[in-house]
């Protein structure tokens, strides 16, 4: 793939001093006990991808996320001490043409009754474009229309919210 490097690290510049939609999220899932209503299929956290560009995932060590390798469905992301799960984002994949395709992924509830008892805890760094970056694909097609890093997620939101 023909990734120009400084265009990507332009795009990202501005992270940490506004303009800029990249965050950091703390995720705590409450503990489940015995008691707890736990309807059939359900799940911590639903199937979906992340809109940015890439997102850096920091696990505990209780389990649960599963990401979607096509072709295979959803396979567990096993915890690894000091390790980061990167995940592509929905921008990345607009951004390449579909040449990089967004991991789509979701948290299960433990199957084992000890550690359903315990809370998880994660951290996302969801890493965005400054918000008036122009995200063209970069292979020169035009199989997306350009659109700013801005409008793009106002859009998602639109949708989602
Ligand atoms: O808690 C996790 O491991 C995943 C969190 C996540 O996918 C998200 O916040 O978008
Ligand atoms: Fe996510």
């Amino acid at each position: 793939m023909n990734l120009d490097k400084s265009h990507m690290r332009v795009a990202h510049e501005c992270i940490g001093m506004g303009n800029n939609a990249t965050t950091l999220r703390s995720l705590y899932y409450p503990p489940l006990t015995p008691e707890s209503p736990i309807k059939p299929g359900q799940i911590r956290l639903g199937e979906h991808s992340d809109y940015g560009t890439i997102t850096l995932l920091f696990q505990d060590e209780i389990g649960g996320l599963e990401v979607e390798i096509p072709g295979h469905g959803f396979v567990p992301v096993t915890p690894i001490p000091e390790t980061v799960v990167v995940n592509i984002g929905d921008l990345m994949q607009r951004w390449t043409s579909d040449a990089l395709v967004a991991t789509k992924h979701r948290v299960l509830i433990p199957e084992v009754e000890l550690k359903k008892q315990l809370h998880r805890q994660s951290v996302a760094f969801f890493v965005h474009p400054y918000d008036e970056f122009l995200i063209k694909c970069i292979d020169g097609s035009d199989k997306y229309e350009p659109v700013t890093s801005g409008d793009y997620l106002k859009q998602r939101f639109g949708v989602t919210y």
